[in-house]
Parts: C-alpha cells; structure tokens; sequence
C-alpha cells in the first residue's frame, strides 16, 4: 500500500500537474511520465468524460502516483472522484454546499479563492488552505504578497496562467506551499503521445521548483 499521505494538499509536492485527459487509455503512460520527471502529485481535471477512468487507472496501475481530481463543483463529483481513487480534492471555487461534500470526503481538499473577502470566508469556516485562482489574471504574486499582510494564516495553491518562469517566484512567498499548472503538458505532446517529452519537462519543472526558496512548509514530499 501506499504510503500515508500528509494531511495537506499543499505538502503533497511542490509542483501540481493539472491534466485534462480526453482519452483514459491515455492516463496511465501520462502519469508514468510525469512520476518519472519527479511530479508524483497529479490533479486529474473532472473536466472531461474520460476522467473518472483515467483517475482509477493512475489510482490502480501507478502506485507511485498520489492522483487527485480537480474541477470539482458539484457534491456529486466529489463521491465520484473519491469512489474513482481520488486521494485529493480541488475546486477553482467554493461554495458552502461543496464545502460541507468536500469536508465529508475524508481525503484533503483545496477550495478556490481569488478574492480577500473569500479567504475571509473560508477562513471563518476554518479552512487555511486553498488554491489561488486564476493566479496570473488575478494579479499574481503580487496579489499574494499583498494577502500575506493581513492574511497570514492562509496557505495557497496558485494555479492559473503559471509556467515555468514565473513557478519559482511563486514558490518563493511564504504563504505559498505548491504551484498547479498545465505547462509540462502542452496539448501537441498529449496528442501526440510524446511521454518522453512530457517526461522531460516534468522534470524541468520540479528542477525549478527545487531551485525556489520553498518556505519549510511547502517542501515537504510526498
Ligand atoms: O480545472 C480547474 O479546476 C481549474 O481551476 C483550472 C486549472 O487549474 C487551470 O486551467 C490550470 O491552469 P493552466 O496552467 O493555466 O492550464
């Protein structure tokens, strides 16, 4: 079996793979890939009618793999991701109805924010983790530096418009435990089932995110 899992998305890796898969025979050479560059947390996008296969075949067949599901908006896709093996939850919002389906799941979760009076609210609901999206268009890291004054009990998951530049100024901030992005998997390589490449830039990215100034609490591996 595998191994226990921290109790924090955040803490899984430094770096979230995002993945929209279309075909499921797809997912588990993917995943392979993306183990293989050093990605071993994955975020498997509910985006897609192929994605609860693809989730139980990484779940299934990569055991060095932590799979979770991502685009998460409905309670009912919460049952369905942790029935398909989702060991992870992220939404790009949050709502209370999905708050209350995501806290009842038993497997950590990260609700999206963009705004101040969302962190607040989440925060109010005592929640302190969370992804930050759509992170460039929000206004980046400025924008995370910005939260980090007033708000310094809150932890993010930027995600949105991040790409390899731009990961290790993320990574940096104090108030930031992993970046999620789609970058390592350009839409050619996928269609092309180019493993290899996808191998090589995972592998870029988590060199990138080695070379950041991680703060302590957003090193830890899985
Ligand atoms: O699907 C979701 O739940 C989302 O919230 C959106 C994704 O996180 C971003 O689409 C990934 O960002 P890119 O790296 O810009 O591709």
């Amino acid at each position: 079996m595998s191994s226990p899992l921290p109790a924090s998305v955040l803490d899984l890796a430094p770096v979230l793979p995002v993945v929209v898969i279309e075909d499921a025979a797809d997912a588990v050479p993917l995943a392979r890939a993306l183990v293989a560059g050093g990605l071993p947390a994955i975020e498997v996008t509910l985006r897609t009618p192929a994605a609860p296969a693809a989730l139980r075949a990484i779940a299934g067949e990569v055991p060095d793999a932590v799979v979770g599901a991502g685009t998460v908006i409905t309670p009912e896709q919460v049952r369905e991701a942790v029935d398909a093996g989702a060991r992870f939850l992220v939404s790009p919002g949050w709502t209370d109805r999905l708050l209350e389906a995501m806290r009842g799941s038993g497997v950590p979760f990260l609700p999206g924010v963009s705004t101040a009076s969302e962190v607040v609210a989440l925060l109010e609901r005592g929640v302190r983790e969370m992804k930050f999206f759509p992170a460039q268009a929000a206004g980046g890291t400025a924008y995370l530096k910005s939260l980090a004054g007033p708000l310094p009990q809150a932890r993010f998951c930027p995600t949105g418009g991040i790409g390899p530049d731009s990961a290790p100024d993320y990574l940096a901030l104090p108030n930031v435990g992993c970046v999620g992005g789609s970058w390592m998997l350009p839409a050619d390589a996928v269609a092309a089932r180019d493993w290899a490449r996808i191998e090589r830039l995972a592998r870029a990215a988590a060199a990138s995110a080695g070379s950041a100034q991680v703060s302590p609490a957003g090193s830890a591996q899985v």
